[in-house]
């Protein structure tokens, strides 16, 4: 019988994300093993859901480190010696070293809350609202080097009402957020998503553009 695949969520605050995913996965919706929760601050929300779940957590902390370099390298070596088959960032507020990425390329997925390639970065609804767009939301992709311009897998759509703040349009788009990735998750565990030479692959078919939903999409039937 073929293992289930290990997934690894680094975070570094609430985890709202990872309760998307651990809901899913307690629905029978998510066909794959949560092997570790990990953080490079101890006070993360996050650990403290992944704990409820029962699933093993552990701090790197950046600052117990001299450089990047070696904060990836703990990172990378927590990850081998647990052993996994994707890892995900769910508000993981570090930018990762190109050798950690290349090391995990292919299996390293990001959620950034922005219609990217617009809005890289941080603040990106403050930013969105700025700049007067009438539409927002999340990307799901896969992690390069190069912060936020990995290949878009799947984004959310939000419309953007008049007066909003960023409070509000932020609370929108993670509404949308706990849809597509673990949509996208699914995807990938299923077999079904892969970052391949040509780019983004989704059912052995290379993406022209990421997927797009909205809130009437059902996305349970991608
Ligand atoms: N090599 C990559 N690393 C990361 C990517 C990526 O695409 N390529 N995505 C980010 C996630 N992210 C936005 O989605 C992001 C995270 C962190 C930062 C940032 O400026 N971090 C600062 C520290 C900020 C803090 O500690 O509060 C830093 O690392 O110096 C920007 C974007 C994850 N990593
Ligand atoms: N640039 C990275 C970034 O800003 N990511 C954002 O951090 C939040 C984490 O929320 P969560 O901890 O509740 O999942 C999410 O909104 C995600 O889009």
């Amino acid at each position: 019988m073929t293992p289930s695949p290990r997934i690894a969520v680094l975070l570094s605050g609430s985890g709202s994300n990872l309760q998307a995913l651990l809901d899913q996965h307690a629905a029978g919706a998510l066909p794959a093993t949560f092997a570790c929760v990990l953080s490079n601050r101890a006070d993360a929300y996050g650990l403290q859901r992944a704990e409820a779940a029962g699933i093993p957590t552990a701090v790197v902390d950046h600052r117990q480190y001299p450089d990047r370099e070696a904060f990836d390298r703990a990172l990378a070596e927590h990850l081998e010696a647990v052993g996994v088959d994707l890892v995900v960032l769910a508000g993981f507020m570090r930018i990762l070293t190109p050798v950690f990425v290349e090391r995990f390329q292919g299996r390293l997925l990001n959620i950034h809350p922005s219609l990217l390639p617009d809005f890289r970065g941080l603040h990106t609804h403050e930013r969105a609202l700025e700049a007067g767009v009438e539409e927002h939301g999340c990307t799901v992709h896969f992690v390069t080097p190069e912060l936020d311009a990995g290949p878009a897998i799947v984004q959310g759509v939000v419309p953007v009402h008049p007066g909003d703040s960023p409070e509000a349009l932020a609370q929108r788009v993670q509404v949308q957020e706990h849809r597509v990735y673990p949509l996208a998750v699914r995807w990938f565990v299923s077999g079904r998503l892969a970052l391949t030479e040509s780019g983004v692959a989704l059912d052995g078919q290379v993406l022209e553009a990421p997927v797009r939903v909205d809130a009437e999409t059902a996305v349970d039937r991608l």
